[in-house]
């Protein structure tokens, strides 16, 4: 069995569980927030780095890496684990979305979906076996069925007729899998915003008995509370003994709340994205670095943070590097942001141990809201 998800205990305030996901390349302790490394990294952090923060999964993609440099390079350098050097265990996802959401000119039929590179606008085509076959040869411990996100908002019959075909494509992929006792195939639930489709969804690919489950189709620029109505009507479809990941979420508040909703497994790359830009997560909220203010400010991003970067820099001189485009700027930043989200999911999981999520998520929020967005 290539992953296995162990249920410990479920917090008696709120749904939340506390899990352990069992992989070829290690055990993950659930609720997990996932690093995004689109193009086999992640983006100016080490290997060395990821593992001092505690990062024990990270993700990559079929989109970019079958464009560049091709998946039969990285086949051939020993799958992502070898190509990047990370022994840990990687996630890939399945470049449905990326298709649409990263390359223009694309045509979407039964077969699959054609589509020009937003590198050089080559004509390329993807469908449920590609995406396997790709996915294998990258070697990820996990990877996600080849879906269509259906866009929001969308019509009942659009998400209907694309809902279904998600579902025959789930069932190509799993017969397109050449090695389940090595990789894991999650399926990806579909059904925008419509309760009845979801569940349809839900049912068709919990019959496929995946070892995992993705609720796709949000995050994609929905109201929160609908993402929520959605989660609270699809969750409770899918198996207790099989993880769920909800895919592209989230923010700080996002991933508390998914957690409650009983969603063990996220990914992001607002953490490393706005890091680029200088802004940083803290638990006051979020401080935007290049402000003048920080100018002569020699405390650290976050005076609750025991970070690398947070023990040795100061709010001024992250600021002088940003504002000078200093890289190493950016690398404290981005160091600082996934240490913030990975070490927010440790206590997730320390107070769904003491069946206190619901008092953590309070208090989180009430710092959380003073910051500036
Ligand atoms: C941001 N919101 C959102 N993301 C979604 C994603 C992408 C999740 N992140 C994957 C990483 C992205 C960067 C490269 C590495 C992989 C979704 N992916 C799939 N396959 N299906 C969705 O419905 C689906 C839905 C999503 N909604
Ligand atoms: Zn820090």
């Amino acid at each position: 069995m290539a992953v296995r998800y162990e249920l410990i205990k479920t917090c008696k305030q709120t749904g939340a569980r506390l899990g352990k996901l069992h992989t070829p390349h290690g055990t993950i302790d659930t609720p997990v927030f996932m690093p995004v490394g689109t193009q086999a990294t992640v983006k100016t952090m080490s290997p060395e780095e990821l593992k001092a923060m505690g990062a024990g999964i990270i993700l990559s993609n079929t989109y970019h890496l079958f464009l560049r440099p091709g998946h039969e390079i990285v086949r051939e350098a020993g799958g992502l684990h070898g190509f990047m050097n990370w022994d840990r265990a990687i996630l890939t996802d399945s470049g449905g979305f990326q298709v649409f959401s990263l390359s223009n000119l694309r045509k979407i039929t039964e077969e699959g979906v054609s589509f020009r590179s937003h590198l050089n606008g080559e004509k390329l085509f993807i469908g449920p076996e590609e995406a396997t076959q790709i996915q294998n040869a990258l070697g990820a411990d996990i990877f996600m069925a080849f879906d269509e996100c259906a866009p929001y908002p969308a019509e009942y019959d659009y998400v209907q007729k694309s809902m279904e075909r998600t579902t025959r494509w789930a069932e190509r992929c799993l017969k397109a899998h050449t090695r389940p006792n090595e990789q894991a195939l999650f399926g990806i639930v579909q059904g925008g915003m419509y309760h009845d489709l979801r569940a349809q969804s839900a049912k068709d690919l919990v019959s496929m008995d995946f070892p995992g489950y993705a609720i796709g189709g949000l995050s994609v620029g929905e109201p929160f509370s609908l993402m929520y109505e959605v989660l609270e009507s699809t969750v409770p479809l899918l198996p207790t003994n099989k993880p769920r990941y909800l895919m592209g979420v989230g923010s700080p508040d996002a991933l508390i709340d998914g957690a409650i909703r009983g969603i063990d497994m996220f990914d992001c790359v607002l953490p490393t994205r706005i890091a680029r830009n200088g802004t940083c997560m803290t638990s006051q909220g979020r401080l935007v670095i290049r402000n003048a203010k920080y100018a002569r400010d020699f405390t650290p991003l976050d005076p609750n943070c025991d970070c690398y970067t947070c023990k040795n820099y100061t709010r001024a001189y992250i600021r002088h590097l940003v504002k000078s485009e200093e890289t190493f700027g950016i690398r404290l930043t981005t160091y600082h942001n996934l240490h913030f989200l990975v070490k927010l999911m440790e206590n997730v999981r320390q107070a769904i141990a003491e069946d206190r999520l619901q008092d953590f998520r309070d208090q989180f929020f009430a710092q959380y809201g003073l910051g500036e967005d």
